[in-house]
């Protein structure tokens, strides 16, 4: 027994139980139970099956109207990285112990009943699993995950504003501070309580997430005159999300670990959509455990996608399903009739994925299939794909999430000088997006980002600023291992033209502008 209340101490570091916990096993053995008793009795609880772990990769299609149609999901099989998670179809271990404890118990009573009958079997088990339920609810038995019961929020922009308010709706108790007071206001309308500095946030709350614009606003929140780490002490955490350069949260972590407390680095990938969406990815770096401490807090912000895959005594007519974590179960499979072969002789099909609200499509294993509880009765596992990655020491998440902007700001300035020219030899720039966006350089920025570019609105998700702050900062880094970088050099340059023509607060799309005006520039010439 493990009491730990919301809210309670149990050593330095509060926690709580996860806000919205997923059935458990003994839920289910009370299902089971009263569906298909004899299989309750008739065998122990089968181990949790070894795990398996897919890479995948998405393309899309869209329609004319650059509307999102299908995602086509295709799997391989690999070893376990980091970042991946058993999902409950692969029974956790801790689910597998509830069951395991709920059949032994059943067993022995019935033993000592000296019944052997099936149905005193079966009542016995329930009647278990029952009180365990009970004992559950009652806190006397407690096998659920936690997390940190209080957790503070620094910084609510574009980016921090959202993440803060999906803790908040999941049901954390989240404490937030912001520079400019006004941003908070929608936040402790929604529950959120205010403290006046980050000392105060971080002394009142077990984990304190920080979201700040740049290296040096990052650096002054967290060791500044009253900053978080005049709050921190031995079992708090402190988590900061801002995209900075290694050294500065280097610094930051060092500052931090000086008062005792854990610290994790954890840019994020995604813009202010995933972020409202709960669709980040988090490239963390630093203290293992904060890592696995924070994770149910990081999955409520982060990207989660489960792929199952329905057992068939067929090899080649197995099929792969994809859960989303919005919706209650499996958000919808068409079954392709495409199926690879992969390395390892394992075999999985292709499936095309329409999210569809809860609502069962299309066909699997060739039966017709339109709702959640005719899918219950097929036997499936599935694998939890998770968007957080531990990358070791800190500076690695940082080092990631530099490279990977590296490539964004690169990728945009070149697809802006594309729409330029399609213009300038007499092309419509609508029609190049639509091409663009069903060939092989097809990506999501550009189809989201695209169309409102061809109208020169620049609505913004990713200030300019911040684009043109991690090109900086990513050249640095190369600088660091002599690295030549003449492409982001160059988009660089193009960003540092987009800010002095005032264009730093629009999104960083608006960079098109910048070639637009030596476009201009040159014709006057
Ligand atoms: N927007 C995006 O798509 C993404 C952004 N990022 C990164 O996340 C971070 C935040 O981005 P985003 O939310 O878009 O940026 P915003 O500019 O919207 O927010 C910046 C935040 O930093 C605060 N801030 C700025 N300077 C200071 C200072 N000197 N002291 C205290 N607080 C300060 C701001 O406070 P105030 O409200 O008072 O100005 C605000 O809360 C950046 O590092 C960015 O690169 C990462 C992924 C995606
Ligand atoms: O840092 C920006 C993003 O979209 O990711």
């Amino acid at each position: 027994m493990r009491g730990k209340g919301n809210g309670e101490k149990r050593g330095p570091l509060r926690f709580c139980r996860r806000p919205s916990p997923s059935a458990s096993a003994v839920d289910r053995s009370l299902q089971l139970a009263a569906r298909h008793s004899s299989l309750v009795i008739a065998r122990p609880p089968s181990p949790p099956p070894l795990p398996l772990f897919f890479s995948s990769s998405f393309s899309s299609s869209s329609s004319s109207s650059g509307e999102l149609q299908n995602e086509e999901c295709h799997l391989q099989e690999r070893p376990a990285e980091n970042g991946d998670e058993l999902g409950e179809g692969q029974l956790p271990a801790i689910h597998f112990c509830e069951s395991v404890i709920a059949y032994a118990v059943g067993m022995v009573v019935n033993v000592q009943q000296r019944r052997d009958c099936a149905g005193g079997g079966v009542t016995a088990t329930v009647v278990v699993a029952l009180l365990v339920k009970v004992a559950r609810n009652w806190k006397l038995l407690d096998l659920s995950d936690e997390m940190p019961a209080h957790v503070g929020f620094l910084g609510l922009g574009i980016m921090g504003s959202p993440m803060a308010q999906n803790l908040i709706k999941a049901g954390c108790n989240v404490t937030v501070w912001n520079r400019t007071k006004s941003k908070c206001d929608p936040l402790i309308s929604l529950g959120a309580k205010y403290k006046s500095s980050p000392e105060e946030v971080a002394a009142s709350c077990d984990v304190t997430f920080a979201m700040l614009a740049e290296p040096e606003s990052a650096l002054d929140v967290a060791c500044g005159e009253h900053g978080a780490a005049r709050g921190m002490s031995p079992g708090k955490g402190y988590i900061d999300v801002s995209t900075v350069d290694g050294a500065t949260s280097k610094l930051i972590g060092t500052k931090i670990k000086d008062t005792g407390a854990l610290f994790l680095e954890a840019p994020v990938s995604g813009s202010k959509k995933p972020a409202e969406d709960g669709q980040l990815i988090f490239l963390t770096a630093g203290d293992r455990s904060l890592f696995e401490m924070v994770a149910p807090l990081l999955d409520i912000m982060g990207k989660q996608r489960k792929i199952g895959f329905l057992k068939s005594s067929d090899p080649l007519n197995r099929d792969t399903i994809l859960a989303d974590k919005r919706h209650s179960g499996i958000v919808g499979a068409e079954k392709m009739g495409r199926r690879t072969r992969l390395s390892g002789g394992a075999t999985v099909a292709s499936a095309s994925i329409s999210v569809c609200d809860g609502e069962w499509i299309g066909k699997l294993l060739g039966d017709s299939f339109s709702s959640t509880d005719n899918f219950r009765s097929i036997r499936y596992t599935w694998a939890r794909l998770l968007s957080r990655f531990f990358l070791g020491d800190v500076g690695n998440g940082a080092a990631m999430k530099l490279v990977v902007n590296m490539i964004m700001g690169s990728m945009m300035a070149s697809f802006s000088e594309g729409m330029l020219l399609s213009e300038k030899v007499g092309l419509d720039p609508r029609v190049l997006v639509e091409v663009v966006s069903q060939g092989a350089i097809s990506s999501p920025m550009f189809s989201m980002k695209g169309p409102s570019m061809v109208q020169s609105m620049y609505p913004t998700a990713f200030p300019l600023k911040h684009q043109q702050k991690d090109l900086r900062l990513a050249l640095g880094l190369a600088e660091s291992v002599s690295q030549p970088t003449p492409i982001a050099a160059a988009a660089n340059e193009l960003y540092k033209v987009a800010k002095s023509r005032g264009l730093s607060d629009h999104d960083f799309s608006a960079v098109i502008e910048a070639l637009r005006i030596k476009l201009q520039t040159q014709s006057k010439e």
